[in-house]
């Protein structure tokens, strides 16, 4: 399949990484870490603490004990880590499509309003599929429309096929998701088509994208195996994504969609991957199901990927892959971040506000430890 001209979103030049796989460059090593004591890990590049949101808010617990906590290390001595790390929000889409009563319009446009704030450059806010499949998704239109958008902020939907394209467009999408599988019998139940017929339809969405000139992600579900087939070869995750990226994907996301994997088996995923697709263009999208998400992150980060999805709270599930828990929670992933002298321009405080207000209208425990941890401490 030949190339096809990439349309990149227009926050890829600020949060690209910094080499990514190279580690950190000349003045971003134990500087970058160190001295900033807010909580949120946001500095800026070259050096001392940025005027990053909500600076100094982190609760006095979290606050005082964070150097014990939380110890930063230079990402050198981590190893060769990116110094930045783009943060892809989906708990509004992934961690609420699960959910199976009906979460209010105004209880998710009140989630993604609050998540615009924190510093996260990408936030899912929803899905234009089939309400018959996935009814929690039916109110797309009235959630596209009623989020406040904020500039530098993008708000990507997953779009399963041309119908679901054009009334993303028509309820103001800028940036659209296709998502596929590595499974043929994940991607039946899922968006009922086998794999080649996916991506034909598939190609139909990227005409239009390309046309409207918008940006398009792709999911690659199943990479470390599949509720329906059970193990899922790395060639074979490596062959679609390949094709995905091809078709013009500005990112591919790789789904461990019932959170199965081990820090070994993404590093044999991604090696084969990594041979397809230029790793710049890879991000992962960890389930916590088995409790090896942020394990299996750091793997990913230190082969060099620099895009991870996360879900506040922890929140979800895939309605297709019964029995998988949500998606590794953001504070969790932004906490290890930081520790790590990561910079992702988040504001954990506020992050952690988001998810204590989701859960409190799902009357909910958030999944994320780092939340449990800072109401107990
Ligand atoms: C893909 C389809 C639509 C095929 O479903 P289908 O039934 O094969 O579609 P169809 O083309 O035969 O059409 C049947 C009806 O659906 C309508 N239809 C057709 N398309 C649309 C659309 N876009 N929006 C709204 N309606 C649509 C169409 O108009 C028609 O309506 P009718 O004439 O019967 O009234 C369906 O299977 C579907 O919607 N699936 C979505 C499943 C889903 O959302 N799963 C969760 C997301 S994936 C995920 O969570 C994994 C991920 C991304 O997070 C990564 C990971 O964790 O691995």
């Amino acid at each position: 399949m030949a190339a096809a001209r990439r349309l990149l979103p227009r926050w890829a030049g600020a949060m690209r990484p910094v080499g990514a796989g190279a580690g950190p460059g000349p003045g971003q090593g134990l500087g970058r870490a160190q001295g900033n004591g807010t909580g949120t890990g946001d500095l800026e590049p070259g050096g001392g603490p940025g005027p990053g949101p909500g600076r100094g808010r982190a609760p006095a617990p979290l606050r005082s004990r964070r150097s014990r906590l939380c110890p930063q290390i230079s990402a050198a001595a981590a190893g060769a880590l990116p110094a930045r790390v783009k943060v892809v929000e989906v708990g509004p889409r992934d961690g609420l499509q699960n959910e199976q009563s009906i979460v209010p319009t105004a209880v998710k446009i009140g989630l993604i309003d609050m998540l615009s704030h924190t510093g996260l450059p990408v936030i899912e806010a929803t899905s234009f599929v089939s309400p018959r499949w996935v009814p929690q998704m039916a109110d797309h239109t009235e959630v596209m429309q009623g989020i406040n958008k904020l500039p530098g902020v993008s708000y990507p939907v997953l779009t399963p096929n041309l119908k679901g394209f054009q009334a993303a467009v028509a309820a103001g999408a800028k940036e659209v998701s296709i998502f596929g599988a590595a499974s043929e019998l994940f991607t039946k139940k899922n968006i009922n088509c086998s794999i080649e017929e996916s991506l034909e339809r598939f190609s139909e969405v990227m005409s239009a994208a390309r046309a409207a000139s918008i940006p398009v992600r792709g999911y690659v579900s199943c990479v470390l195996g599949c509720p329906y087939e059970g193990k899922i070869s790395a060639a074979k995750v490596a062959e679609v994504s390949k094709k995905m990226y091809s078709m013009g994907c500005y990112e591919i996301s790789l789904g461990d969609t019932i959170g199965i994997g081990t820090p070994g088996s993404m590093r044999e995923m991604l090696t084969a991957v990594m041979k397809e697709v230029p790793v710049g263009a890879l991000a992962v999208h960890c389930h916590d199901t088995y409790g090896q998400a942020l394990a299996n992150i750091l793997v990913a980060l230190q082969m060099g990927v620099s895009v991870v999805d996360a879900s506040v709270a922890g929140l979800g599930g895939c309605p297709y892959a019964k029995g998988a828990s949500g998606n590794v929670a953001t504070e969790d992933l932004v906490y290890m971040l930081n520790g790590l002298g990561i910079h992702t321009g988040v504001d954990l405080q506020k992050l952690m506000d988001a998810g204590t207000f989701i859960c409190n209208a799902l009357n909910r425990r958030t999944n994320s430890k780092v939340s449990q941890a800072s109401c107990r401490l």
